[in-house]
């Protein structure tokens, strides 16, 4: 226990084993007294720029004592040991920039000497909470929802940080601090018959000098080794002090200094801080807020809109306002727009099911979404070539970030089989993510359990749009694997025209079974066939995957017309079946049969997916429903005789 406590020391730094013999101390640096020009030798940003840079920040580093916290730590320290005045005149000398950073440090800790015990009911007795300054927490986790990094660099002991990081749910790993050195009382603790614990005979008597925070320079020091372990094209550094100013003097420190000056307020830094505070409103203000837009009004689009409204007027990160696109028509002698703002649903497509009055339609495309930050895709796959096609000529802001929630596959003449999210960043230029998961439209909104997932290439995006659209009814987890989400998003809606025409032709739950089955597998195959690359195994496990296909495969809309086809016996069209029961919502698996097909067929697959195979003769009449149950006899089956009309998919897009 006792030698533990001891090697709390990192290897590298000086680790003292008897106290009160000054020559076994760290090496102190020159001790020289310290004296910085600032204003001499820093250009400061350009006024104009500075909300720019900070609403671009990627990384935060703030500072803790006195920018965090309401007091100096180590000061606050003394104070408990009765030592506050000395130590007090040493940590402002240090903050002034009038003393050396390492001689002021080893200093106080001369002073004080804790032992570990009075180090443990100090921290004991100073809970995290009560020691932040006003605002501080509202702003981390604003910028943490925005996913920037934050970061806590400063020139106190880790010991007195970790609470308050734990708090404020920063990482450990990103805590740069100085770390205490501890020395035992040797000749006390060999000794027989003592009564103190070993906590009271094991003290602090110096600092790790191998802590970059403990000696000048150090700040920018951290900022240059934060940077080398990822790119960040704007760091900004937030504090009180001489040293924190100095975070932004040097090559690869910080690229913007705030100075906060709600605690003490330092002349030399005010004078010097690119932008000068006193109160984290007025920067918590300036943050960027994502204006969001809709592109599709639909069943599931009108219930995604419960859980985006509400997030977008909750959370300081969205502005309050979502436009909607609404592909326009008549409503009871009215347009449907109208209907949807003064009723703050949509009537049409998901009638009963309320979102926020801050959800504006809007018929016309090019306002809604011009100056959008986010887009959210979510209209039926067979219209998203040409609302892209529309958009492109629109423009949208370059920094916008696009989210589809459309399922399907778009098969394009020149660049064959595309996903919609590559498809929209193909068109638009702009990155887009995918949301796909068992979220039947009807049965969403607070009194329902439901999950989604995000598949997104780059982490901090999915992080946004997670904050958009989760909430306690709504649970969304965000996976890189974006191409196998989407797939496995399109392909299940294949699987549910099995399922339905197994169901219509009372196959038994048994068969139907197989049938998911083998959908499944040929999911994953297909999906990995054509992204060997990208696609995981473990994705088919999420929402996206197996839950999608059990909910879409007994509640969903491809199932439920497949099923009234094959009680038909194929004798009422797909698309009469459609207009006759979804009252203008749009059918996605019939299509994305053709779809994967001609991909199958182009590449000679057809027999090792049997399953898919078989739907799709089905879907053109060439086999009937019942058929499904003979899928194992691929190739025996004769798909590809009979059936002159051509196909859905040449009829669409005139192959
Ligand atoms: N409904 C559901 O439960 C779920 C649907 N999805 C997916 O979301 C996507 C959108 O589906 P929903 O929102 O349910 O739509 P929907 O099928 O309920 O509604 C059809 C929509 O298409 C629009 N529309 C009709 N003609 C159009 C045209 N020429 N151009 C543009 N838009 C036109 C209609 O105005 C309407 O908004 C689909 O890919 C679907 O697979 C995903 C999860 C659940
Ligand atoms: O995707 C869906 C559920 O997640 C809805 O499927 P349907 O389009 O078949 O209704």
């Amino acid at each position: 226990m006792m030698s533990r406590l001891v090697l709390q020391v990192r290897p590298g730094s000086v680790a003292i084993h008897r106290w009160c013999l000054p020559s076994n101390r760290p090496s102190k640096l020159p001790l020289v007294l310290f004296s910085r020009s600032f204003s001499q030798q820093r250009s400061k940003v350009p006024a104009s720029q500075v909300p720019k840079l900070w609403a671009q920040a990627q990384a935060v580093c703030f500072d803790v004592d006195c920018t965090i916290t309401k007091q100096d730590a180590l000061d606050d320290l003394a104070n408990f040991l009765g030592k506050g005045q000395q130590v007090q005149d040493l940590t402002n000398a240090a903050m002034n920039g009038d003393m050396d950073l390492a001689e002021a440090l080893q200093k106080r800790l001369d002073i004080m000497e804790p032992t570990v015990d009075k180090l443990t009911a100090y921290v004991q007795s100073n809970p995290a909470a009560p020691r932040l300054v006003p605002g501080i927490q509202s702003l981390i986790q604003e910028l943490q929802a925005r996913n920037v990094d934050v970061f806590l660099i400063s020139g106190g002991f880790r010991e007195l940080i970790l609470p308050v990081a734990d708090l404020l749910k920063i990482p450990r790993d990103h805590i740069y601090a100085n770390r205490f050195v501890y020395m035992s009382d040797d000749a006390r603790l060999d000794g027989t018959g003592t009564t103190e614990s070993v906590s009271q005979l094991i003290r602090v008597t110096g600092f790790d000098p191998s802590q970059v925070t403990s000696r000048e320079g150090g700040k920018p020091e951290a900022i240059r080794q934060i940077r080398s372990k990822k790119p960040l094209q704007t760091v900004v550094m937030i504090g009180d002090g001489i040293t924190d100013l100095e975070a932004a003097e040097e090559t690869g420190g910080a690229d913007l200094f705030i100075g906060y000056g709600g605690v003490v307020a330092r002349p030399r830094v005010q004078e010097n801080a690119d932008w000068w505070i006193t109160d984290y409103q007025e920067i918590l203000d300036a943050l960027p807020r994502f204006k969001v837009a809709m592109v599709g009004s639909g069943a599931f689009a009108s219930a995604v809109l419960q859980m985006i409204s509400q997030n977008a007027r909750d959370k300081a990160i969205f502005q309050d306002i979502v436009d909607v696109y609404v592909y326009e028509e008549d409503y009871h002698g009215a347009k449907l727009t109208s209907a949807i703002n003064q009723q703050h649903e949509n009537p049409k497509y998901l009638p009963g099911v309320h979102f926020g009055d801050n959800v504006v339609a809007n018929p016309d495309l090019e306002s809604t979404v011009q100056d959008a930050d986010l887009i959210i895709f979510c209209a039926p796959h067979q219209f998203m070539h040409s609302l892209c096609k529309q958009i492109q000529l629109i423009g949208v802001k370059p920094t916008a970030k696009a989210i589809s929630l459309t399922k399907g596959i778009h098969i394009s003449p020149e660049q064959g089989p595309q996903l919609m999210s590559s498809m929209i960043h193909r068109m638009l230029n702009i990155e887009c993510s995918v949301l796909m998961g068992a979220n039947l439209a009807g049965e969403i909104g607070p009194n329902g359990l439901c999950e989604a997932t995000i598949g997104s290439r780059v982490r901090e995006q999915g992080h946004v749009f997670q904050e958009l659209f989760d909430t306690d009814y709504f649970h969304v987890s965000v996976i890189p694997d974006i191409e196998g989400a989407e797939m496995a998003g399109a392909l299940k809606n294949v699987v549910a025209l099995a399922a339905g025409f197994a169901d219509g032709c009372d196959l038994g739950q048994n068969a139907k079974a197989v049938v998911l089955r083998q959908g499944l597998s040929e999911m994953r195959q297909f999906a990995k066939a054509m992204y060997p690359n990208t696609v995981r195994d473990e994705t088919f496990f999420e929402s996206c995957g197996v839950a999608d296909l059990i909910a879409t495969c007994y509640g969903g809309r491809n199932h439920r017309v497949a099923q009234e086809f094959a009680k038909q016996r194929g004798r009422t069209s797909f698309s009469q079946l459609e207009t006759d029961l979804l009252n203008g919502q749009k059918l996605q698996g019939v299509l994305t049969s053709e779809e994967v097909q001609s991909v199958l067929s182009s590449k000679g697959w057809q027999n090792q997916y049997p399953l898919f195979s078989t739907v799709n003769a089905i879907v053109r009449g060439r086999l009937e429903p019942k058929d499904i149950s003979r899928f194992r006899e691929l190739p025996g089956l004769s798909l590809e005789s009979g059936g002159e009309e051509p196909s859905l998919l040449e009829k669409t897009i005139g192959f």
